[in-house]
């Protein structure tokens, strides 16, 4: 499990004690996050998620309170920061900074079917448009600069199969650095893969874990979903289930042809983003029992897949 910071019935009793939620019943660590420790807390008045933010600033949390308060008013499946008796939202616990949330409904699907991409496009449309008008605004610490700091990083430390690889991407990243596109900007959850949706059954109950979020070009968020939900065996893209998601996703908000055009490289840059954030975590815990390693293998070969992109985004005539 990757509770990275501990916390016992003692300290979390007492951090309660400023809520207004009732004594503590239960509490126990969650297994599936690899960047930040959360508990799931049973209180007598409900079911919440503590959770230890371990990477990033401080300084970004007000961001994220802030857009998770928007959108749950605009009525989207989304947690948000419970305020305590003093109406504070950010906490310290432990040493780190920490949220108290609601615990939402539902669980991650297993098997992913179109259905559920449909939905999931749907829902990530309705994300972009509640946030494009907003002033809420954070820069990424994964964007395009730091892509092309990492990929010319990692291929001096490459086998030769993956230099080649990086060295035909870095010149697509460089590309738009320097063009940058006019693509429709809107807030991104830049992670919304599977272990970051709740279902029950076709119905999509949950959004958590907005704090790679930020300010950037919506295409890059359907990209993201695309790569994971879409996913085939055998490592390219399932064609019905990627249909599904663009297809869900323009019902609510529609491409443009600039987006058309970007969509092969789109892909490759949130591929690419994943196989770097992964390799570096792989290294940098390397070793340590007891943290969830995912594998930046998966990206790479899906980016060997991408060199030639056959779904294409779909236009309204
Ligand atoms: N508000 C919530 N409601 C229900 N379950 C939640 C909630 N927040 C977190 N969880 C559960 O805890 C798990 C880990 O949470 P989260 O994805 O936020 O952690 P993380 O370390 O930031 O993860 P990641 O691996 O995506 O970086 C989720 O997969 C989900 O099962
Ligand atoms: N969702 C990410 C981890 C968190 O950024 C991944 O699968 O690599």
């Amino acid at each position: 499990m990757s509770v990275f910071t501990p916390v016992s019935a003692a300290e979390l009793e007492a951090f309660l004690r400023g809520f207004d939620l009732g004594r503590l019943i239960d509490y126990s660590g969650v297994a599936g996050g690899a960047e930040n420790s959360n508990f799931f807390v049973t209180t007598e008045r409900g079911e919440y998620v503590l959770t230890l933010i371990e990477r990033g600033s401080v300084e970004e949390l007000p961001f994220m309170v802030s857009l998770l308060d928007h959108l749950h008013q605009a009525g989207l499946p989304v947690p948000y920061a419970l305020r305590d008796r003093q109406g504070q939202a950010l906490h310290r616990l432990n040493g780190r900074p920490a949220l108290l949330q609601p615990r939402l409904p539902g669980c991650h699907p297993g098997e992913v079917d179109a259905s559920h991409c449909h939905a999931l496009g749907q829902m990530l449309a309705r994300l972009h448009l509640e946030t494009e008008g907003t002033g809420l605004q954070r820069r990424s610490d994964r964007g395009l600069d730091w892509m092309a700091e990492q990929a010319s990083a990692l291929q001096a430390r490459s086998d030769e199969e993956a230099r080649i690889l990086l060295g035909e991407l870095l010149p697509m990243v460089e590309r738009l650095r320097a063009r940058r596109p006019a693509l429709p900007e809107a807030v991104l959850h830049a992670d919304l893969f599977r272990d970051n949706v709740l279902f029950e059954g076709h119905h999509l109950t949950g959004l958590i874990d907005f704090h790679n979020a930020f300010r950037g070009w919506a295409l890059y968020d359907v990209a993201i979903c695309v790569n994971d939900w879409a996913l085939a065996e055998q490592d390219g893209l399932d064609v019905r289930r990627a249909e599904a998601l663009l297809a869900g996703y323009a019902a609510v908000r529609r491409f443009t042809a600039l987006e058309a055009e970007l969509w092969p490289d789109l892909l490759r840059v949130a591929a690419l983003r994943f196989w770097l954030s992964r390799q570096l975590a792989a290294e940098q815990h390397a070793g340590q029992s007891g943290v969830l390693i995912k594998d930046p293998q998966h990206f790479r070969a899906l980016l060997v897949h991408h060199r030639q992109v056959t779904v294409g985004l779909p236009l309204a005539l």
